[in-house]
């Protein structure tokens, strides 16, 4: 296979063994059929929908498709080097695992078994505050890896100050404050299916008075402390109330980075703000819709940032061209979403592996066709943006 042929005996780089091809899953549109095959319609249309008419949802993807690759030739790729630094480790490419809410309702093992698939690649995993496994459980199968912690800062500030606490003492890296979610956005399966999670699953990170975590009640249960349907949204938060706060529950040990920045403005005022780091996200299209596509919106931010902090992008990433393409318009690292639920539907932690796989894979095959031997080649001159008929360089 590619990454074979790509490496030589003499490479100095210590690249990941390939796994054997599942001659059914050889795509990530593949993986999506199979884990479509294994789950209920409720979780199908949770995972898989945008918010309103899926505009946001659809771009994301389509963003990609306004660029192609300029690839150069006769430039010994014998030696390519896909890896990166995160959080001051080496991780085998620049894809990481994007936090998603209450995985254990595409397979049982659910965060655990992302965690280990993670773990065994050997990229950083981001849970979800409103995950079905505590951070605790999910901290325990990290092995050598980095894990982050989503977090969403309630009204009632304890909830999140108790969170941090235990996210510190179980070792997570940072926090990703997640930003695009003042108000949840509107998302018409969820209302058609009344969506609501099975009674045998929990929303593990927040016990009630008695010490049980909550289930996913309807509004109108008083039972749990912190449900998902009145706790993920925060109208409340601003930058000069609740960053500052932030950074001192976390610093030194834990960084504090942004999810869902999508402009040039707000990247200067996070950096003002001391953030650690910003994720270029819309929340995979499902809180504004008509919000750009992410892909569109990194490269403002990446201008802002001059490299002041990093800068990362999620939503749409599908292919390691993709990956290429995110790169080249100024991104450090990318994130995904449901590709990761897709695989943990299929198979559990090795359909996580899979998915992990195929995209490290096509990114490396993408890296030596276009003739660069190491990420920090990948910049803007490698691409092409098509308008019309036209292609124009950037
Ligand atoms: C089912 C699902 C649940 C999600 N849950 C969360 C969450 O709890 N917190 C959060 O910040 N983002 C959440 N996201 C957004 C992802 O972190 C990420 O921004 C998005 O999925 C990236 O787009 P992609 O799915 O196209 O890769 C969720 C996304 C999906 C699809
Ligand atoms: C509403 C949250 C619990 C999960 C989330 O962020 C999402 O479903 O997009």
């Amino acid at each position: 296979m590619v990454a074979a042929k790509l490496k030589t005996e003499k490479s100095p780089v210590k690249r990941r063994d390939p796994l054997p091809h599942d001659t059914k899953c050889l795509t990530i549109d593949e993986l999506q059929k199979l884990a479509a095959e294994n789950m209920d319609k409720q979780t199908r249309d949770y995972y898989n929908e945008g918010a309103d008419k899926g505009t946001t949802l659809r771009e994301n993807l389509d963003a990609f498709q306004k660029y192609r690759i300029r690839p150069r030739v006769l430039r010994d790729v014998s030696q390519c080097d896909p890896s990166i630094e995160l959080f001051g480790k080496s991780i085998p490419f620049p894809c990481a695992i994007a936090p998603t809410a209450m995985q254990k309702l595409a397979h049982p093992e659910g965060e655990v078994a992302t965690s280990k698939a993670a773990a065994k690649f050997g990229t950083v995993m981001g849970l979800s505050s409103f995950s079905t496994t505590t951070l605790e459980e999910v901290a325990e199968h990290r092995g050598e890896n980095d894990n982050v912690l989503q977090l969403y800062v309630f009204e009632e500030r304890h909830h999140t100050e108790k969170l941090l606490k235990r996210a510190k003492k179980a070792g997570y890296k940072a926090v990703f404050l997640t930003v695009d979610t003042p108000v949840l956005g509107r998302r018409n399966c969820d209302i058609r299916n009344q969506f609501t999670l099975p009674p045998h699953l929990q929303i593990a990170n927040f016990p009630d008075e008695n010490g049980n975590s909550s289930s996913a009640d309807p509004p109108t249960s008083k039972k749990a402390s912190v449900r998902f349907h009145t706790h993920a949204a925060n109208p409340t938060l601003s930058w000069e109330k609740d960053i500052e706060w932030l950074k001192e529950q976390c610093h030194p040990e834990m960084e504090v980075w942004i999810k869902g920045v999508a402009t040039a403005e707000d990247t200067e005022l996070a950096i003002k703000h001391g953030v650690d780091g910003v994720v270029v996200s819309n929340h995979g299209g499902r809180q504004l819709d008509g919000a750009m596509a992410t892909l569109d919106a990194l490269p403002d931010v990446a201008r802002a940032a001059r490299g002041r902090i990093p800068v990362h992008v999620d939503g749409g990433i599908r292919h390691g061209t993709d990956i290429f393409k995110a790169i080249a318009l100024g991104a450090d690292c990318v994130w995904i979403g449901r590709p990761v639920l897709w695989g943990l539907s299929y198979k559990g932690q090795e359909g996580v592996e899979r998915c992990l796989s195929l995209l490290y894979d096509e990114f490396l095959l993408c890296m030596g066709l276009a003739g660069v031997k190491s990420v920090k080649e990948i910049t803007k001159e490698y691409l092409v943006r098509i308008d019309g008929l036209n292609l124009s360089r950037l």
